[in-house]
C-alpha cells in the first residue's frame, strides 16, 4: 500500500554514502546519493524525499547554507544532520525552528537507519495532518493551480518566513495570506491586513509605524502603528507594488534590522512580525522601471505564490458558485438559488476579469434578483448575459467601457475619469446635435440638460464647432 519511503543522503564521503545506500536500501528504503549540495533545491522543486541526510562541511558548497534554505522553503521536510560535535552549534544557529534532527559523526548504522525510518514516519504523519487543515472549506479550488497553492500552504506551515502572493484582483490573495497566518505558529496573535493603494499616501507612515502625540497638527494622542499592532503576528500588505518610495525604504530598514520609528518618536521600537505581502502587479517590471526597490523585492520574493486567474480554472466555477450562492443564501435568509445546466455553461464561458469576488457578487445579485428558485442562463445579470449580448447592440458600450478602463488600470493610468467624462460627454453631445441638426436648444433638452448647461459644455469641450452652423465658432 505505501510507497517505499524516500530518502536522499547528501554527503561528499563515498564511504559514508555507500554505507548508507547499503543499509537503507535493505531496510526498504528508495535511497538517491548526491556527493554535494549543488543541485539539491532544483530538484526539490520536482520530486521531494522523504527524508534527507546532509553532511554539512562539504566542499564547493556552504552546507549550513543549503539547509537554511532547506527549512525555508521545506519546513516539513524532515532533515537529518551528519555531522561533528564541532559542528552542531553553528548547525543549531541554521536551523533556529529545531526542525531537525542530528546524527553524529561517527555514527552507528542501525541508529541511523532507525533515526531515518523515525523521521520518515513522523514526517509523513505531518504532511497527512497539514492536508486536512489545509483544506478548511474557506478555500474552494480543485483545479491543479489551486491544489499548488494548498501545497505551498501547507508547506509554509509553521514557518515565519515572507511570504510574496502574487493574482490578479479578487482571485483571494487575502485568503490565503490568512490562512497562512492560520496554519502558522502565530495563529493566536493578531493577523493585520493593509491595502497600499487604499491609504493616502501622506497617512500611510503614521498607519504602518504609528505617531506621537503632536507628532503633526491632528496628532492629539499618541497612536500605535500597524507594525506595533501585529506584533508575534502577520501583517498582510496588499498592493505592496502601490507603496511609496519612501514608504518602501522605511519598510526594507524594519526589515532589516526590526525596528522602527513612531512619527515623531525618537525611542526605536521593536517588533517580531511576519510580512506577508501581495500583488496584481509585475514587480519585476516595476523594479526595472526604478518604481519598486529591488532590495526589497528581494526581501520579500522569497516564497511566492500564484493565485491563479477564476479563467484559467473554469473547472472551479461550479464549485465556487454553489458554495456563494448557500452562503448568499444564509446571508439573506432565504432558500438557496440552485443552478441550471445552461447557467453553469455559460458562467464558465465568463471570463470573468473580477476573478471569484466578482463570482460572489453575482451570486449575491442572483440570490436578490432573480426571480425563481432555478438559475437558467438567461436569469444571469445584463452584463454576464448571453442572450442580451447577442441581440441588444446598444448594450455593447457598457462591457467595452469596462475594458477600456481595465486596460488604463493595467496600463498604470490615473485619473481615468479625467478622460473618461469628458469623452463621454462629448459622445452624447455630438450624438444628440447630430440628431437634432445643431439645434442646440432640443439637443439640450433630450440630453435632460438646460440650454445653459449644454452651452458651457460646449465651450468646455470644445465642441463649438459641431453647433449651430450659423453661429460664429470662436478660437482660442
Ligand atoms: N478560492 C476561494 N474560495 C472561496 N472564496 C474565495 C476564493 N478566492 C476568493 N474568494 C472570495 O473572493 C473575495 C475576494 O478575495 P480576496 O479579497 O482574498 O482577493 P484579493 O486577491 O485579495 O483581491 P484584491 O487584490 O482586490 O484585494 C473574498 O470574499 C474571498 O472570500
Amino acid at each position: 500500500m505505501a510507497q517505499e519511503p524516500k530518502v536522499w543522503v547528501i554527503d561528499d564521503d563515498r564511504s559514508i554514502r555507500w554505507v548508507l545506500d547499503r543499509a537503507l536500501r535493505k531496510a526498504a528504503m528508495h535511497v538517491t546519493c548526491f556527493s554535494n549540495g549543488v543541485g539539491i533545491l532544483e530538484a526539490l522543486q520536482h520530486e521531494q524525499p522523504d527524508v534527507i541526510l546532509s553532511d554539512i562541511r562539504m566542499p564547493g558548497i556552504d552546507g549550513l547554507d543549503l539547509l537554511k534554505q532547506l527549512s525555508a522553503r521545506y519546513p516539513q521536510l524532515p532533515v537529518i544532520i551528519m555531522t561533528a560535535h564541532s559542528d552542531l552549534d553553528s548547525a543549531v544557529s541554521a536551523f533556529n525552528s529545531g526542525a531537525f534532527e542530528y546524527l553524529p559523526k561517527p555514527f552507528d548504522l542501525d541508529d541511523a537507519v532507525a533515526q531515518v525510518t523515525r523521521a520518515c514516519r513522523r514526517g509523513r504523519e505531518e504532511r497527512t495532518e497539514t492536508v486536512a487543515a489545509v483544506k478548511t472549506p474557506d478555500i474552494i479550488g480543485e483545479a491543479p493551480a489551486m491544489q499548488e497553492v494548498f501545497r505551498a500552504i501547507g508547506r509554509l506551515a509553521r514557518s515565519h518566513i515572507t511570504v510574496l502572493i502574487n493574482g490578479e484582483s479578487g482571485t483571494g490573495k487575502e485568503l490565503v495570506a490568512h490562512a497562512l497566518h492560520r496554519h502558522s505558529p502565530r495563529s493566536e496573535r493578531p493577523f493585520i491586513a493593509l491595502n497600499m493603494a487604499a491609504i493616502p499616501r501622506d497617512l500611510l507612515e503614521s498607519e504602518l509605524f504609528g505617531h506621537e502625540r503632536g507628532a503633526f497638527t491632528g496628532a492629539q494622542a499618541r497612536r500605535e502603528g500597524r507594525f506595533e499592532q501585529a506584533d508575534g503576528g502577520t501583517l498582510f500588505l496588499d498592493e505592496i507594488g502601490d507603496m511609496p518610495a519612501e514608504m518602501q525604504t522605511r519598510l526594507l530598514r524594519v526589515l532589516a534590522d526590526g525596528a522602527f520609528y513612531r512619527v515623531g518618536g525618537v525611542a526605536p521600537l521593536r517588533v517580531d512580525v511576519r510580512i506577508i505581502a501581495a500583488t496584481h502587479q509585475h514587480l519585476e517590471t516595476l523594479v526595472q522601471q526604478g518604481r519598486f526597490r529591488e532590495d526589497l523585492f528581494h526581501r520579500l520574493n522569497v516564497i511566492r505564490i500564484h493565485l491563479p486567474a477564476l479563467r484559467d480554472r473554469r473547472e472551479d466555477i461550479p464549485l465556487l458558485m454553489r458554495h456563494f450562492l448557500a452562503q448568499a443564501a444564509i446571508e439573506l435568509s432565504c432558500e438557496p438559488k440552485v443552478l441550471q445546466p445552461t447557467a453553469i455553461e455559460q458562467l464558465q464561458r465568463l471570463d470573468w476579469p473580477g476573478n471569484v469576488r466578482q463570482l460572489e457578487n453575482t451570486a449575491r445579485w442572483l440570490t436578490v434578483m432573480a426571480a425563481g428558485k432555478q438559475i437558467h442562463a438567461e436569469d444571469l445579470p445584463p452584463e454576464l448575459n448571453p442572450l442580451l449580448a447577442e441581440t441588444t447592440d446598444d448594450e455593447a458600450w457598457e462591457p467595452a467601457l469596462r475594458r477600456w478602463a481595465r486596460q488604463r488600470l493595467t496600463q498604470q493610468q490615473e485619473a481615468l475619469l479625467d478622460t473618461a467624462l469628458p469623452t463621454f460627454e462629448r459622445i452624447l453631445i455630438q450624438v444628440a446635435l447630430e440628431h437634432t441638426a445643431g439645434r442646440r436648444q432640443e439637443a439640450a433638452r433630450r440630453l435632460g440638460w438646460g440650454r445653459n448647461t449644454l452651452t458651457r459644455k460646449i465651450k468646455e469641450l470644445r465642441l463649438e464647432n459641431e453647433a449651430e452652423p450659423e453661429s460664429t465658432t470662436h478660437k482660442e
